[in-house]
């Protein structure tokens, strides 16, 4: 790779790879840097792509002024990390801020230091990288903002501008970027205000694109809040059919959610893991269907094909337990990625068939696990939905939001409750008087569902207002990960370690969390229990495999995961995988499993019982990066003896392909957290990295707790558990504001 598409790659697809701060391949290309830039290279705070996307943009615009260069390249670091946008007032507390975390976690911890400790060596290293950045000459926030406001490459928002209001151009590279197909000098000298590289915006620096991006998402977000019930919907009719389709114990939030799902053509349902978000879903869909002349046409969608396998196995349950005629009214329901929703172009990684001008035929259009959604997708969906269709988003946002820049549903939750947009009430009002002063989302779902609107809180009635249900009852997933996650989310760290410290027995039947310290990461005995399910698991799933059966061997795979933070290093989820493959691989050797003959021998990867995981997504099979599967014994009866096929997907429904028809593939005896979001699983082991990690986040060991139904195993120390608690992810975007 060239540097010069190196730095358009990094700025243009800040994918999961970028994560990992440093950026050791670019390390030669950065040494043709000097001054203020090269120290924020050399501390690791920028990669050699940050540098070259700055250079490129300085060069093309005239601009020599390193502190609006050092700008430019945190603009593109911020979006690699998940960021929309820099905020210059607080970028240095925030590069900095894990310093004073992990050394005020290990405090706390009062863990004893020992230099053997692989886990505190490493923590050691960490903590001089960071003081490395502490020790950057940081330009002074106000005279840095100036010298970015008089530069030729950053237009200024907050003075009069003759913008339209804009659509992320229609170009298929970044007219910002150097990589981009209208980049030249001419972009930058001859159109400003349209063209100008980045914009300065609330206090905030963009780079143009995704300036672009968040303002049409916030301006469709907002035209999207008005009441309107689809055209032939009979509202008492509505309201019969919620009463009886949604009638059960703690139902009372579902039944608002179906409300406000026909009322408001943007509606948000938030719950963690086992609320009955699904379960809402095909409710709503149901009395929809019921409530309408005609029946809607729905589109049920995910970011992940994993996410959408679920949703679509999880609301066709649902749906066959209600009565005949809702089912016929509904209809065959199916899920697709939203890549395959809005349909990928060959050749462009974020552009879709269906858009502005080719709209979706879809009246209802829900999205399921909408965290893991990025702004850029958000924004291509928005634009693809007719104007009159209705879109209901689900998702819990407290947990990890996704790989590429924004957090999206955590944003427009965080914006619907905020108190200058809906205005709601105080106090409850009477079920039987809707007041002028209530919001017009709340009045309509009060009109629908009284006595449900009447038993919320202040709090529960600010976020309807803003067209969002928060689900609270758990149906599922209860005990004792429920209470750790609770204790995550809430950044209560001891009442989280008093949980890990209770004995399982002692922590009832639901479910429980357990803790193994750091300190015997690599010391065989404290990971017995961990080798043991291991292998408990990779023995099943091999049976299985070995036998044919590819649904109980995918049944077998979410036994157990292993997941890590990292994907490299000692905490890394390549270094675990590893390790347990050795440990399984000794144990059939030493236990052969019937059927586990000499032909199988020798073929690397294709060995039944072998997990899967989708590295490069294959759209022809539906099979998306991150999709995990399994190696079977090819169980046709006129299959030649050895001949092994990959099997995917729903248990029940398996997609089976041979192994020269996969693409990107590789084992998967541990994965990194993200990668995990979007799948669930009986039980999982997590190895938290060292405290100073700037990984370990809250949203991180939220989303690793909660991916486990009934055993969780956290491997780390103690003040990793406190630094992960005390850490709420930061990513920067004016979305909730604007
Ligand atoms: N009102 C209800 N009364 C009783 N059981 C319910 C109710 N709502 C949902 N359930 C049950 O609770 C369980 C969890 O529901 P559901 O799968 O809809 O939750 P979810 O939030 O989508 O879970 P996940 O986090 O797995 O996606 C299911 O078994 C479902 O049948």
């Amino acid at each position: 790779m060239t540097a010069h598409s190196t730095a358009a790659a990094a700025a243009d697809r800040p994918g999961e790879a970028a994560r990992d701060l440093v950026d050791p391949d670019g390390r030669d290309q950065a040494k043709a840097f000097t001054g203020l830039l090269a120290d924020f290279n050399k501390a690791e705070v920028l990669s050699a792509a940050d540098l070259h996307v700055a250079r490129q943009l300085g060069s093309l615009g005239g601009e020599r002024d390193p502190r609006v260069l050092l700008a430019v390249a945190l603009t593109v670091r911020a979006v690699r990390t998940g960021s929309v946008c820099l905020d210059l007032r607080t970028v240095r507390d925030s590069v900095l801020g894990a310093v004073s975390d992990a050394a005020g976690a290990a405090d706390a911890s009062g863990e004893p230091t020992t230099t053997t400790d692989p886990a505190r060596i490493a923590e050691d290293e960490e903590l001089a990288r960071l003081a490395a950045k502490a020790a950057l000459d940081w330009p002074e926030p106000a005279d840095w903002i100036a010298a970015c406001l008089a530069s030729p490459l950053v237009a200024d928002q907050s003075l009069p501008d003759d913008t339209a209001l804009p659509g992320d151009p229609a170009l298929p590279g970044d007219p910002a970027l150097p990589g981009g197909t209208a980049a030249s000098s001419s972009a930058v000298h001859e159109m400003p205000g349209t063209a100008t590289p980045l914009r300065y915006d609330g206090g905030l620096l963009y780079l143009d694109r995704y300036w672009r991006q968040e303002r049409q998402v916030a301006g469709e977000l907002d035209e999207r809040s008005a009441i309107a019930v689809r055209a032939g919907t009979d509202v008492e009719v509505l309201a019969a059919a919620i009463d009886r389709l949604i009638d059960g114990a703690h139902s009372s939030r579902q039944r608002i959610a179906a409300a406000m799902a026909a009322g408001r053509r943007l509606s948000v349902i938030a719950g963690g893991p086992g609320t009955g978000k699904t379960t809402t879903v095909a409710q709503l869909l149901a009395a929809l269907a019921a409530g309408a002349a005609r029946p809607p046409k729905v589109a049920l969608a995910a970011p992940t094909g994993k996410a959408a396998a679920r949703l679509g196995q999880a609301v066709r349950e649902q749906v066959e337990r209600f009565p005949a005629a809702d089912r016929d009214r509904l209809g065959a329901l199916s899920a697709a990625t939203l890549h395959r929703l809005l349909g990928w172009k060959p050749g462009s990684s974020m552009r879709f068939w269906q858009d502005r001008h080719h709209r979706l035929p879809h009246d209802v259009v829900v999205v399921d696990e909408t965290s893991m959604v990025s702004l850029t997708m958000m924004a291509r969906l928005l634009e693809a939905l007719r104007p009159d269709a209705h879109l209901v988003l689900v998702g819990d946002p407290d947990q990890l939001a996704s790989v590429e820049a924004g957090a999206v549903l955590g944003d427009i939750v965080a914006r619907a409750a905020r108190p200058d947009r809906a205005h709601p009430p105080a106090s409850p009002q009477p079920a039987t008087a809707p007041d002028e002063n209530v919001p017009a989302a709340l009045s309509f779902v009060q009109q629908l569902v009284p006595e449900d609107v009447a038993a919320l809180d202040a709090t529960a009635r600010a976020e309807l207002a803003g067209g969002v249900t928060r689900l609270v009852h758990r149906f599922r997933f209860g005990g004792a990960i429920a209470e750790l996650a609770d204790a995550v989310r809430t950044g209560d760290a001891d009442r989280a370690l008093d949980l890990l410290a209770t004995p399982p027995d002692r922590q009832g039947p639901e479910s429980t969390v357990e803790f193994v310290a750091a300190e015997a990461v690599r010391d065989s005995p404290a990971l017995a229990g961990l080798r043991e399910q291991a292998v408990g698991a990779a023995r099943d799933i091999a049976a299985a495999a070995l036998a044919g059966d590819a649904a109980q061997a995918l049944h077998a795979m979410d036994q157990h995961r292993l997941l890590c933070a990292h994907r490299a290093g000692p905490f890394g989820a390549g270094y675990w995988a590893a390790t347990v493959s050795g440990w399984i691989s000794d144990d059939l050797r030493k236990r052969p499993l019937p059927g586990q003959v000499a032909e199988h021998a020798g073929r690397g990867l294709w060995v039944p019982g072998r997990p899967l995981m989708i590295t490069e997504n294959d759209r022809d099979l539906e099979l998306y990066n991150g999709d995990t599967g399994v190696v079977i014994v090819d169980p046709a009866p006129d299959a030649r003896p050895g001949s092994v096929l990959a099997a995917f997907g729903d248990p029940q429904a398996p997609t089976l392909v041979r192994p020269g028809r996969l693409g990107g593939v590789q084992q998967v005896y541990a994965m990194t957290v993200h990668k995990s979001q979007g799948s669930q699983f009986r039980a999982v082991t997590i190895i938290l990295p060292p405290s100073a990690s700037p990984l370990l986040t809250r949203e991180l060991l939220y989303t690793a707790a909660t991916r486990a139904s009934k055993q969780v195993r956290i491997i780390g120390t103690e003040s990793a558990v406190r630094a992960a608690i005390s850490r709420p992810v930061l990513r920067a975007s004016g979305l909730r504001s604007r």
